[in-house]
């Protein structure tokens, strides 16, 4: 087992404490990396501090969203006539990754607008990632796209695997990849290993978590060790960042590591 290819997401897990203490109940618990989708509440300076005070590593943050509730809750990616407000948020997504050891910054595509079509829609998404990853390549950051399925994110843009690498194909550029949430894939289509295969040369990114309930691995209906071992035979190297909820406390439920085992 490769417990070092695991990356924690400190958004999800180890909420039993304040985040400022997450890092160091990350470390404690065997993990080198972390990821958070939102970083931005906290200054920079201290992400730095907390970051080198228990030897983790980032690995992926999102772009900034805007209020919930709001047409932006998701992303201003997809939103005609918002590109101002979109290239805001990458700038600043990109300001966080730069500082803190350049992370992967996914890119959040935002739902689908009343009275906009798709096609409008993925238009206007496709060319504004092919700016940010200008910028991005500018600034020595890759950028990721996930697909999100329509129970947890109802009406979000890029709701399947292939969605995200066709935006990722008509962008064209290598500083734009894949960002393979397992547990999305299971709820919103399955075929976990023709889609992880068909993928391989664009995934940047792998999240899991269990469905249908998304705690732990090992919980529910995925077959992980199949899932960790298919990663590893495709040759993946990238992180696996751990994105659920933990069923009964963090530290508690981290048996699953051993139970299931890293990538071979
Ligand atoms: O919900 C998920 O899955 C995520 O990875 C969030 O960061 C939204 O993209
Ligand atoms: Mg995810």
């Amino acid at each position: 087992m490769n417990a070092a290819r695991f990356a924690a997401n400190i958004g999800w897990l180890f909420t039993e404490v304040p985040i400022e203490r997450r890092f160091e109940a990350a470390a404690a618990a065997g993990f080198t990396a972390v990821e958070h989708a939102q970083p931005y509440s906290m200054p920079l300076s201290r992400w730095r501090a907390l970051l080198d005070a228990a030897g983790l590593r980032l690995v992926l943050v999102n772009t900034p969203v805007g209020e919930p509730g709001s047409p932006a809750a998701t992303g201003w990616g997809c939103l005609p006539e918002q590109a101002g407000q979109f290239r805001v948020s990458v700038e600043r997504a990109l300001d966080y990754a730069v500082a803190l050891d350049r992370p992967l910054v996914q890119l959040r595509a935002g739902v689908l607008p009343p009275g906009v079509s798709r096609d409008a829609a993925l238009t206007c998404f496709i060319a504004n990632a092919h700016w940010a990853a200008e910028r991005a390549a500018e600034a020595g950051v890759r950028l990721t796209v996930e697909a999100l399925n329509p129970r947890d994110a109802p009406g979000y843009l890029i709701d399947t695997q292939e969605l995200a690498a066709a935006v990722v194909a008509a962008v064209g550029h290598r500083h734009l990849g894949v960002q393979f949430d397992v547990y999305h894939c299971q709820v919103a289509q399955g075929d976990l290993t023709t889609r992880l295969t068909a993928l391989r040369e664009v995934i940047a990114h792998v999240q899991i978590a269990d469905a249908p309930g998304r705690a732990e691995p090992g919980s529910g209906e995925i077959r992980f060790q199949h899932v960790l071992s298919t990663l590893g035979e495709l040759g993946y190297e990238g992180w696996i960042g751990c994105e659920y909820r933990p069923a009964a406390g963090t530290v508690a439920g981290l048996g699953w590591r051993e139970r299931i085992g890293g990538l071979p």
